[in-house]
């Protein structure tokens, strides 16, 4: 998808008028698939509503508060496939460095092979740990970001 229109206060904003465009563009396509079991088609066009969505969203609040490109963000909770860092890394925070916790040492050995031999390897790093018992190293980040869903119990 292309996702690449400038504004002078961010990189890949998109303008409201094109973010409405496409997002029609995108539920037209959704409306003619036969059915909305995973397949190419169907992970594609979600993915790129995500794309358009969260990750642009998410931007747009940083950059309002001053944090355009930081040195070094955290991912807690990135899961096996760490699209939220994916889209920041190619789109926004191009020579950011990103450590992706996760307690979950499985999803961080998929994730790890998503970005193995891609232009993002080198700066996107997986750790597994019970991230309430690293919570001294989240400090050093600028940013940190908490995955949807994560942290669902009381503590
Ligand atoms: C719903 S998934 C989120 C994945 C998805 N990529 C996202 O951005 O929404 C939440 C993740 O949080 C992780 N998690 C839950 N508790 C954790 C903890 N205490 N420390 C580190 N990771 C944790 C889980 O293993 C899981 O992979």
């Amino acid at each position: 998808m292309a996702a690449s229109l400038q504004n002078p206060n961010s990189e890949s904003q998109i303008p409201a008028d094109l973010l409405t465009a496409r997002t029609i563009e995108i539920h037209a396509s959704i409306l003619k698939l036969e059915s909305l079991k995973p397949s190419k088609q169907v992970n594609s066009l979600f993915t790129n509503l995500v794309k358009l969505f969260i990750a642009n969203l998410e931007y747009t609040i940083l950059s309002e508060n001053g944090l355009v490109q930081p040195k070094k963000v955290a991912f807690v909770g990135s899961g096996p496939m760490p699209l939220t860092s994916l889209i920041m890394a190619s789109h926004h925070m191009k020579s950011t460095h990103f450590d992706n916790f996760d307690i979950d040492g499985k999803a961080n050995h998929m994730a790890r092979k998503i970005v193995s031999d891609t232009e993002f390897e080198k700066r996107m790093k997986f750790h597994t740990c019970d991230i309430l018992e690293v919570k001294k190293k989240l400090g050093e980040y600028d940013c940190i970001f908490l995955a949807a869903l994560f942290g669902m119990s009381k503590e």
